[in-house]
């Protein structure tokens, strides 16, 4: 499913999340606290050799592992209260996070690119809060989050770091504020902490499908052939989570933590980009030249005011936010308050239904066509339907069906036909079921 807002007026919720106290995920039973658990099932997924004979039991662990991390998170008993300093309202179309070790210069960015003064020091944790400030790029309204520093150990709960990280499972980006005097251990400590508490950063869901059945053990599929998975292993990831019948269908070759991300759910599969700051400037030409080249990486300084405006167009095109434009019979087209698709969950493809949605919903069911003019059609204006995928920029024009033909159509309903030119398909089958038997 995707999101869509319209870019004038969004207001959603505040960041959530569960008060969360030490005390809380004490003894979830069995031998020590939840934290104790985690570790001895740690070492033992790290002394156990990988290999076809261990892969059943790592499956085995690794399931475990995944549901006590979420029992840290997620502690029983309630306190769905908010975390103070941390609740900040989500406005505008996107929202961009900044993560970091502590003092790498998230405030001193946020201030630069959103003019929100951050308070911004030369100590570790100067910033103990979340700090919000706005980005206006395209007539679209992008919030940026400034976040405390981050530490290992954030995701079991060190520091502000559980907070950080569910604020940070709120964002659409994640731009992860790194030292380019340090080596990348830095990144995969931080996207370790980040995978923790169930985001992933640049991947896209495994294609697996898993349909629980009500009896008949699991049947197993696979499209291609699976170099780190298998049958056995999958049923003894779905024993865990006490799954016994299900339909399993994968189409690529994935691990068993793929799987058990697909199983446990509520993962956030987030875009995140490399920002290298602060001592940038300390560089040679070289060093810097390589460090820009890394994938997803974009070098910044603030000092010196360089390559905002590159962050921001490479953020731009991650978003993969498309903007319609709308149009009446006989007018030019409203470019001032574009329709703003917002791409979520893997749905990056917006069509003519979606727009029309957005627009009011109530007009779909007088939508005839759609005139579209723009890079999305071959010719401009052409006479779309409903499915017809639109592109960032295109203008749309609703075309309503006429009383006369709304009537037709009503009429098609109860015969089963359609009406040429409009999408209202009818479902002959539905007929027969509402025809008086005689
Ligand atoms: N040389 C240099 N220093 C910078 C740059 N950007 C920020 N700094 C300095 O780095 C220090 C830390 O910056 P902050 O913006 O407070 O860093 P932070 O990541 O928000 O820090 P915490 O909130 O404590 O985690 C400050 O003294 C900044 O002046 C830069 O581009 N070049
Ligand atoms: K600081
Ligand atoms: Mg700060």
């Amino acid at each position: 499913m995707a999101s869509f807002s319209k870019s004038s007026s969004k207001a959603g919720t505040g960041v959530g999340g569960g008060g969360w106290s030490k005390a809380k995920h004490q003894a979830v039973g069995g031998g020590g606290s939840t934290l104790e658990r985690i570790a001895q099932i740690e070492l033992e997924i790290s002394r156990t050799q990988k290999n076809k004979a261990t892969a059943k039991h790592l499956g085995e662990l690794k399931a475990k592992l995944c549901k006590l991390k979420r029992d840290l998170l997620e502690p029983s008993g309630g306190g769905g209260g908010k975390i103070a300093g941390f609740e900040v309202q989500k406005i505008g179309d996107a929202r961009i996070g900044l993560v970091g070790f502590p003092s790498v210069g998230k405030s001193s960015l946020l201030t630069a690119l959103t003019g929100v003064q951050s308070e911004a020091a030369a100590y570790e944790f100067t910033t103990l809060t979340c700090i919000p400030g706005v980005i206006y790029y395209n007539d679209v309204r992008i919030q940026l989050l400034d976040l405390p520093g981050l530490i290992v150990g954030a995701s079991t709960g060190k520091g502000r770091g559980r907070q950080v990280i569910a604020t940070a499972k709120s964002c659409d980006i994640i731009l992860m504020v790194l030292d380019p005097t340090k080596d990348d251990s830095q990144k995969e400590m931080l996207t370790k902490e980040l995978e923790n508490v169930g985001i992933r950063l640049n991947r896209k869901p495994p294609d697996v499908s898993v349909r629980p059945t009500k009896g008949g053990g699991v049947k197993f599929q696979s499209t291609v052939p699976l170099n780190h998975f298998d049958e056995e292993v999958c049923v003894t990831v779905l024993k865990q989570y006490k799954i016994h019948s299900a339909d399993v269908l994968v189409k690529e070759d994935i691990t068993v933590d793929d799987f058990i991300d697909v199983i446990d759910g509520n993962r956030k599969y987030c875009k995140c980009i490399y920002v290298y700051n602060k001592t940038i400037d300390l560089l040679k030409l070289e060093e810097i030249d390589e460090i820009a080249r890394r994938p997803q990486s974009v070098v910044v300084s603030v000092r010196n005011k360089w390559n905002y405006d590159y962050l921001l167009r490479r953020l731009w095109d991650e978003m993969e936010i498309v903007r319609v434009f709308t149009k009446k019979k006989g007018q030019f087209p409203d470019f001032s308050d574009p329709l703003i698709l917002t791409p979520q969950r893997g749905n990056r493809q917006f069509n003519v239904e979606n727009a029309v949605q957005l627009l009011h919903k109530s007009l779909l069911e007088d939508f005839k066509n759609a005139l579209v003019w723009g890079s999305s059609v071959k010719q401009s204006p052409q006479v779309c339907g409903r499915d017809h995928i639109l592109h960032d920029e295109d203008v749309i024009q609703i075309v309503k069906l006429t009383q006369a033909e709304k009537a037709k159509a009503l009429h098609g309903k109860k015969t089963g036909t359609t009406i040429a030119g409009s999408n209202i398909k009818v479902d002959p089958k539905k007929k027969e079921e509402k025809a008086p038997k005689s």
